[in-house]
């Protein structure tokens, strides 16, 4: 967890724990935990959404929190309910009940769909997840056309350009308020980089561009701070586990899913930063996969300011390497491709 969000879980728990023991029935976790705020799980119950609701429950800037997933849901929400922390929690299952689920919502995130199987690509779960996604951002539009979306379905690279098309369709895309989660490549970038030369991770940045599958996952080792003295073969070794950082789970896990945890860890992060965004806490900066002209592809991930109506500024990539620059040149036909079969999906269906 970053210092920041760790002291507000901190100070949450203090504040719970102050209550309890005085016996005084305090439900005022608002003080300084900011506007109310509705946060929306779509995918609640699965391998990611449940722990992604827990830390939500745990984050004091979400004031209501509603789960949702085709079934499952009320037992989460139940159970995560009972957590004696700020946001209300309401579960809901079934596509008849996915408005009541999305209206008013602040932020939806989005981890419904299938995960890989080892010997599967990212985009082998395009033909089932394409059309999750789609029904989910018709029903996006509909309900709480102003929210941030912050899609996690995979594959991201198609994603976020399907969603973008239904946004467009239905008149509300906002190309400030979609967002592609790509915090688990920074996360796994920074934990490697960090192992590997000894540094404290808490003090390790590196920014991670381009997009979120396998080639397309460009971590900028150049640019990591603080500086390690890493020979060519080393920054070789570092850029390939991040973008192989997927597949080692995949393969760990032996047919049983993917990422979950770090997911749901590396979901929350993003969506607390959306959160302190729409709260007008300054220099919020993330990278994500969001609508870009940092280069010549309409969608890439880079680092984004986050402000109160979602991204305030998409950064310029800052100089690269030549290792980086052969693999941002190798990089953009297969995304570029991912993106067209997003956009042609959408338009054809
Ligand atoms: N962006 C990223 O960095 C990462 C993305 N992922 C992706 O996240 C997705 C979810 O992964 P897991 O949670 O492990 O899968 P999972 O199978 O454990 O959970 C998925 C959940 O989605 C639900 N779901 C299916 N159709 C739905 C619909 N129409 N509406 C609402 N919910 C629906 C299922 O009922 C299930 O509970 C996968 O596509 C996976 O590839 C996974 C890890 C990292
Ligand atoms: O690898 C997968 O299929 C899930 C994912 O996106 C990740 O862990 O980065």
């Amino acid at each position: 967890m970053r210092p920041s969000m760790f002291r507000s879980v901190q100070s949450a728990i203090a504040r719970s724990n102050a209550s309890s023991s005085a016996r005084i029935p305090c439900r005022n976790y608002s003080v300084d935990s900011g506007p109310e705020r509705k946060v929306a799980v779509l995918g609640a119950a699965g391998g990611i959404g449940q722990p992604l609701a827990l830390l939500m429950k745990m984050n004091p800037l979400v004031s209501k929190l509603a789960l949702y997933d085709i079934a499952g849901t009320p037992g989460v929400a139940a159970d995560v309910s009972h957590i004696n922390t700020r946001s209300e929690v309401a579960g809901y299952a079934g596509e008849d009940q996915l408005g009541k689920a999305l209206e008013g919502s602040d932020v939806v995130i989005i981890p419904a769909g299938v995960p890989r199987k080892p010997g599967m690509t990212r985009d082998d779960l395009f033909n089932i997840n394409a059309g999750i996604v789609k029904s989910l951002c018709t029903a996006i539009a509909k309900y709480c056309p102003n929210a941030l979306v912050n899609m996690i379905s995979n594959p991201v690279n198609s994603t976020v350009p399907i969603a973008a098309e239904v946004f467009k369709k239905a008149g509300t895309y906002d190309e400030k308020r979609l967002f592609g989660v790509t915090t688990l490549d920074v996360v796994r970038a920074k934990t490697f980089y960090a192992g590997k030369a000894n540094l404290n991770v808490a003090e390790v940045n590196v920014p991670v561009v381009g997009g979120h599958a396998g080639i397309t996952i460009l971590p900028l080792f150049s640019q990591a701070t603080p500086k390690a003295n890493f020979s060519d073969e080393d920054i070789k070794a570092l850029t390939k586990r991040t973008q192989d950082g997927g597949t080692e789970v995949v393969e760990a896990k032996a047919g049983k899913g993917s990422a979950t945890l770090s997911m749901a860890y590396a979901g929350a992060l993003f969506a607390d930063a959306c959160l302190k965004g729409l709260n007008g806490v300054p220099d919020v900066v993330e990278c994500s996969y969001v609508q870009s002209a940092v280069t010549e592809l309409p969608f890439f991930a880079s680092k984004v300011r986050l402000g109160k109506n979602g991204v305030d500024e998409v950064l310029e990539l800052g100089p690269l390497s030549d290792y980086e620059k052969e693999n941002l040149k190798a990089l953009k036909p297969e995304l570029e491709a991912s993106i067209e079969k997003g956009i042609k999906f959408a338009s054809q269906s």
